[in-house]
This record gives C-alpha cells, structure tokens and sequence, in this order.
C-alpha cells in the first residue's frame, strides 16, 4: 500500500506536536563533516570517511546499543555555541515544513559536558534555536534534559544539581532518561527523579524511554519508581494488559518511534507497531522521529510510514493530533489554538477523503 497523494496533503497539513526528539539525533552527515572540519576535530579510526559511507552506515544498525556507539561520536564535532544553534535551527526549519507546530525536544548534557563542553555552551546553542523558531516560525517549544543510563548514577545527580539554575530561568523544562536499555532498570535512577521534584520548578515534566528494547517490566519500573507522567517509546506495554490499563487510566502518554523501531530491529517492519492496540485500549501516543537524521525520516516521514502501514481513517489521525495537543505541555491557550487548527484541517479534508 502507499499513501495517496490526498492523504499525503493531509498529514503534512495536519498540525504536529513532537514529543521525541533528540536534538544529538538531528545531525544529517553533511552538517558531521562540515563541523568536523570548522572545528579541526578528527574523528576515530574506523569512523566512515565520507557522507556516503555514513549514511550506509545508518542504515545498517544491528541494535540500540550500535547506533548509541556512533551517535556518541558524532556528537563530538559540536564544539561551540553556533554549532548546537545551527544543528537545532536544521531541524527545527525542517519539521516546521513537514507541519511541525509545537516541539519538546530532548539534548543529552552528558555528552558534552564529558568531553568538556560548557553547560553554557549547550544551553546558549539550543536555546538561540528555539527563541528563533517560536519568532519567526511561530512553533512553540520546550527542552527536556536527559540523563544517560549507561553512566553511573553519582555523575546524574550532579548533572542534575548543575543543570539547575537552567530550570529555574525557565530555560529547561522537563527530566528524561535515555541511552541503553537493557541492564539499566529504572529503579536505578530514583534518587534522581527524587531530587528532581524537591528542587525544580513545579509544572517540570518527568518522562522516560522504556520498554524500547526492554519489555513492559521497565515500563512498570519507571512508573513505580520515577513516577513518570509519560513513557518514550514504551510499545512493549501492549504485552502486558495489567500496564496498559494504567496508561489509559492515568492518560500517560506513549510517544511512539516507528521508523526508529525499524531501523534499530526492535520491529521487522513498522505494520508490527502497537497502533491499532493503543488506539482500541484508549492509551494516548504520539507519533516522533527519535533521532531523524539516523533513521531515515522526520516527523511527516513517520507518520506516512504509519499510514503505509495502517491505512488509519482521518477520524483515527484526528484522534492522534488531538491526543498530541492534549499531553503536550503548554498552556491552555495554546492548546485551545491547536485544537482550532486541527478542527480547521479536518474540515478541509473530511470530505475529500472519505
Ligand atoms: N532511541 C533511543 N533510545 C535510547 N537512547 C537514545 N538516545 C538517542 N536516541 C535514543
Ligand atoms: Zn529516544
């Protein structure tokens, strides 16, 4: 099946809210290889030469774990602030022409501040973006900090105590966790999520990747023990009836990765994912590009993919976009005008494609 060209007006008109994001993860290898050689950095043996090669490269992932191995080197020729504006700017640019109307993207402050990057520097970089995208695009938007669960919890938590002052300017919005899934349960991180509702702004929001690769036990952890409103991923749940009957009941959100699914091999192929399963179960999700320059597609891209896959009715991608506002974290004002423009793109289309 492919996608008409109706429908295909349709989802890249149909106002989007992207909740998984990773900013690290928007790094196309032209903009690599232009900041490796504006920065005189040298990447490590082995690491593919040219755009071509590293494009190859990203289409054969074998896992997490592998694509985690080259996206923690990529991300070493950001250097300076105008290289974290420019890498967000890309994106942001992008998605807004694939429908892109509010964003709450994730950065991972570990791996830069680990090879000695100023908090600063990273901050500054992003944030110069995102003012500018909510200026002249008129996207609204939010940056979640995540931790990396690979690394030992001490060096978290004083990320998390350094990182502070950031959220209290309003300048950081929210508490994530990412990185490799299998061997870190969420338990681990408790006393981070602690510490995180006892010293950050009220209104912060708390989310995590789980049941990516790991099954609904790390679902079930990451509510018991971070008390997480959302889930990233977390399409292992389906596999568990007890779990999805708490999402659906406490409206936590799934923010869903098709083609990042795919490419990672946590599904064959994206007619696997739990679409039809959450929509019938009435749990919340929506729909992201996790890491887009590494999987093959920005957000539209995910969506058409879904389509493809699914062949969903306007009403369900109604649902979906309506779903997307709702858990967003914005004010009500704003969620009154994304309502408004969703109501106004399904009348246009509501007859056309019946
Ligand atoms: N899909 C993903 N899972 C876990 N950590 C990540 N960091 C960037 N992308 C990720
Ligand atoms: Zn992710």
């Amino acid at each position: 099946m492919t996608v008409d060209s109706t429908m295909e007006s349709f989802l890249r008109e149909l106002p989007k809210c992207e909740h998984h994001v990773h900013l690290e993860g928007t790094l196309e290898p032209e903009l690599l290889f232009k900041l490796a050689s504006r920065n005189n950095v040298k990447l490590p043996k082995g690491y593919p030469k040219t755009v071509e090669e590293l494009s190859y490269r990203y289409e054969h992932f074998k896992d997490l774990q592998d694509f985690l191995d080259l996206y923690y080197v990529g991300m070493s020729v950001l250097q300076k602030e105008q290289d974290f504006e420019d890498l967000a700017w890309e994106y942001l640019n992008r998605a807004h022409s694939e429908g892109l109307e509010h964003v709450e993207c994730f950065f991972d402050p570990q791996g830069h501040t680990e090879r000695g990057i100023g908090m600063d520097v990273v901050i500054h970089g992003f944030r110069n973006a995102l003012t500018r995208a909510e200026k002249e695009l008129g996207i609204s938007t939010k940056l979640i900090m995540c931790l990396l669960k690979h690394l030992p919890v001490a060096n978290s938590l004083q990320t998390m105590k350094d990182f502070k002052p950031y959220y209290q300017k309003g300048w950081i919005h929210g508490l994530g966790l990412d990185s490799t899934e299998i061997g870190n349960l969420p338990e681990k991180f408790t006393e981070c999520y602690k510490y995180g509702r006892e010293n950050y702004p009220e209104g912060s929001l708390y989310t995590s990747h789980a049941g990516e690769e790991g099954g609904p036990e790390y679902v079930e952890q990451a509510l018991k023990y971070l008390k997480v409103s959302r889930i990233d991923h977390g399409i292992h749940s389906v596999e568990d009836p007890v779990i999805m009957k708490t999402l659906a009941e406490r409206d936590i959100l799934l923010t869903v990765c098709p083609l990042s699914n795919k490419r990672l091999q946590v599904v064959d192929d994206v007619s696997e994912e739990p679409i039809r399963e959450l929509l019938e179960s009435g749990v919340p999700f929506s729909i992201n590009s996790d890491d887009p320059a590494y999987f093959g597609g920005y957000i539209l891209d995910n969506y058409l993919a879904v389509q493809n896959a699914f062949n969903l009715s306007v009403e369900n991608w109604i649902t979906i976009a309506r779903n997307s506002v709702r858990c967003s974290v914005i004010d009500d004002s704003r969620k009154k005008d994304l309502y408004t423009m969703i109501d106004k793109c399904f009348h246009k289309y509501e007859a056309l494609l019946d």
